[in-house]
């Protein structure tokens, strides 16, 4: 499931990490240091150094902005989520070929192993600040072309092959972060999800019903055939 969450991070949120990761000594490194054997070939931009007093800032935000979004919560129904990340594209460093994400990452920040199931890319740059820098994902449907405003993000399966296209022109900023979900398969999550929204939409139109309460129960029972804490 690809789902765009539209204002994850506040304006003056957006503000502020811009102006962190603008910074004159912003601690940035070649993309390649933390990339595995297939993506360091294709990987060609720069990462914000992890152990850096910006970069644990920066996680802290992004993460807050994460956790008060309710529809970040039942589309990824997280269980552990891989520190948010930070990274930049531009002419000199422009681009991500063609990738898959490692299934299980370690985590600097706090020591933990992570099961890659849900990729997500946070936008930190508005779209005509430059040219290229569109995440491309393959899904079932075809090939996805992503561009969004500074402060939304994209959720996708961490199992879809991805790419980020050359950068011709300007910036392209942008935190990205994976979550273990409790409920592993991308097509479960999906349902519940979508049994979550109509939900809500159903009880906007008639409030709570005898009905609303029963399908209540039923998301409750499937999720706990299904999730693994
Ligand atoms: O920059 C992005 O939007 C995605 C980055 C990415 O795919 C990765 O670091 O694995
Ligand atoms: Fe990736």
């Amino acid at each position: 499931m690809l789902l765009h969450l539209k204002r994850i991070l506040t304006p003056d949120e957006v503000r502020h990490a811009r102006a962190l990761l603008m910074a004159d000594d912003a601690p940035w490194i070649d993309g390649r240091h933390s990339a595995g054997a297939q993506a360091r070939e294709v990987k060609r931009n720069e990462q914000l150094a992890q152990d850096s007093a910006p970069a644990a800032e920066l996680r802290a935000l992004v993460l807050r902005a994460l956790q008060r979004e309710p529809l970040f919560f039942s589309a990824t129904l997280p269980r552990k989520i891989y520190n948010p990340l930070f990274n930049r594209y531009h002419p000199d460093a422009p681009a991500y070929g063609a990738h898959i994400d490692g299934a299980v990452l370690h985590s600097h920040a706090d020591g933990q192993w992570v099961r890659t199931d849900v990729s997500c890319t946070v936008f930190l740059s508005e779209p005509d600040e430059y040219d290229g820098g569109e995440l491309t994902i393959e899904d079932t449907f075809g090939v996805q072309r992503i561009k969004l405003p500074a402060g939304d993000a994209v959720l996708y399966p961490s199992t879809s092959v991805h790419a980020v296209t050359p950068v011709t022109r300007g910036t392209r900023l942008a935190s990205f972060l994976w979550i273990e979900s409790m409920v592993r398969s991308d097509e479960r999550r999906r349902l519940l999800f979508e049994l979550d929204m109509n939900l809500l939409k159903l009880r906007q139109r008639w409030g709570e019903t005898a009905e609303s309460t029963a399908l209540t129960g039923i998301y409750h029972n499937l999720l706990r055939q299904w999730a693994s804490t």
